[in-house]
């Protein structure tokens, strides 16, 4: 076999990397690419976990059938059905005829709704289990991680956890597949990013999958998207854990929008003041520049944020609004606030953020500080008061 890589003697790798999508779900830009993971085990009965986009069926379906050898296909378990994973199941149906498809009443539904397909479906329930021969699956329904239909497929006899969408990233698979092949730190950013902008909405709900999977022991985590966990699969489901229950660092996130740089030189002066008060993690970030994915990434991480803004047309600079916006949407918690920015004539950037701050219960920890036009000595020792009272109660929850 030259093109499929193996993950234990009988489950195989059938995996395909996308380097050709600029933009993940439309909105995620995809700096490195991305990887749609699937996965087959060979036994007396063969299945097929999950599948890929539609662009890469071709060489996905080479793959399949380089691995069976003639063989037949008997089941395709569909653990998640975002077209990112189930598009080639009708091309999966045509090339191996006859084949059975698991999943569980929601996978039913949107199979039928997305593709009309509705034939040979076999619905389990939670804690199910098959035998293949020498393996045994078991199904785990994980709703809402991060669809109603979501669930994870585990292999009784390896212990592999087959997570769907849950603990994968970003970054094309470029030679290595496993966790101690590749630059596991660039990856786990990538999952961070991922977790924090896709997921993190349902923390509760990932919670409740972790509770549920805690009974399981697991050896190797191989997730639809990123590196195969086998060598330190527990360090994923830590990190989980933590960005689950919202947990933080020290550090803080200072974004801002700025036209001609005015409150772009609040931001960092603000910084600077931080840096003197020893916070070492500061990341500053035009969100202009920055996509708004990456902003809120590092929001996930650290427990500190400032938003600058200048007024535009009475209201917040619009990418920092649409920054606002989406963090608002991801549910996020335990987190300390504070705002800052310009106007030139009768405001409304500062206090639309306020606004913001206000409806989504965060709490402000100073008093933002508002300038006209363009900061002088006085407003930067206006900024430095805030930036210290932010780190006083940065240091105190
Ligand atoms: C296109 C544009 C629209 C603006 N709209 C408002 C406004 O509605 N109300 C206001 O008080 N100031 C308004 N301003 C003034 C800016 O908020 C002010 O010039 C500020 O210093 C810009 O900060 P910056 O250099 O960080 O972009 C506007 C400026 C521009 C360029």
């Amino acid at each position: 076999m030259h093109r499929v890589l193996k993950i234990t003697d009988d489950i195989f790798y059938a995996g395909v990397n996308d380097r050709d999508t600029v933009l993940f779900e439309n909105i995620w830009p995809l700096t490195k690419g991305v990887s749609y993971n699937s996965y087959l085990i060979r036994d007396e009965k063969n299945v097929l976990i999950d599948t890929v986009k539609i662009s890469k069926v071709e060489q996905f379906v080479e793959k399949i059938r380089e691995v069976l050898g003639g063989k037949s296909l008997d089941y395709l378990v569909i653990n998640h059905m975002e077209p990112d994973h189930s598009g080639s199941i009708s091309s999966i149906i045509h090339a191996f005829p006859g084949v059975k498809i698991i999943g569980n009443k929601k996978t039913r539904e949107f199979l039928k709704a997305l593709y009309g397909l509705s034939d040979n479906f076999v619905e389990i329930k939670d804690g199910e289990e098959l035998s293949l021969g020498k393996h045994k699956l078991k199904f785990y329904i994980t709703p809402m991680v991060h669809w109603p239909e979501t669930m994870m497929t585990y292999e009784v006899t390896e212990k592999i956890l087959f997570s769907g969408d849950a603990f994968g990233g970003f970054g094309s698979l470029d030679g290595g597949i496993f966790d101690d092949e590749v630059d596991i730190d660039y990856y786990e950013n990538e999952i961070r990013r991922y977790y924090s902008n896709i997921v993190g909405k349902f923390g509760p709900m990932v919670q409740k999958a972790l509770k549920k999977l805690s009974e399981v022991e697991i050896k190797i985590i191989a997730s639809t998207h990123g590196p195969i966990w086998r060598s330190n699969p527990q360090r994923i489901i830590e990190s989980y854990d933590r960005w689950s229950r919202y947990e933080v660092e020290e550090g803080v996130v200072i974004a801002y929008g700025s036209m001609y740089g005015n409150t772009e030189k609040m931001a960092d002066f603000i910084a600077k003041v931080l840096a003197k008060e020893g916070v070492k993690n500061i990341r500053v970030m035009n969100s202009s520049q920055v996509h708004e994915s990456f902003i809120i990434n590092e929001i996930w991480r650290f427990k500190g944020v400032i938003f600058g803004t200048s007024t535009y047309n009475n209201g917040i600079f619009p990418p920092m609004e649409n920054l606002i916006i989406n963090l608002a949407h991801k549910g996020i918690k335990n987190r300390i606030f504070g705002v800052f920015g310009t106007y030139g004539w009768s405001g409304g950037g500062v206090k639309g953020i306020v606004d913001y701050i206000q409806r989504n219960k965060w709490e402000l920890a100073c008093e933002p500080v508002e300038v006209q036009f363009s900061p002088d000595e006085e407003d930067f020792e206006r900024l430095r008061e805030f930036a210290k009272k932010f780190v006083k109660r940065l240091r105190q929850i």
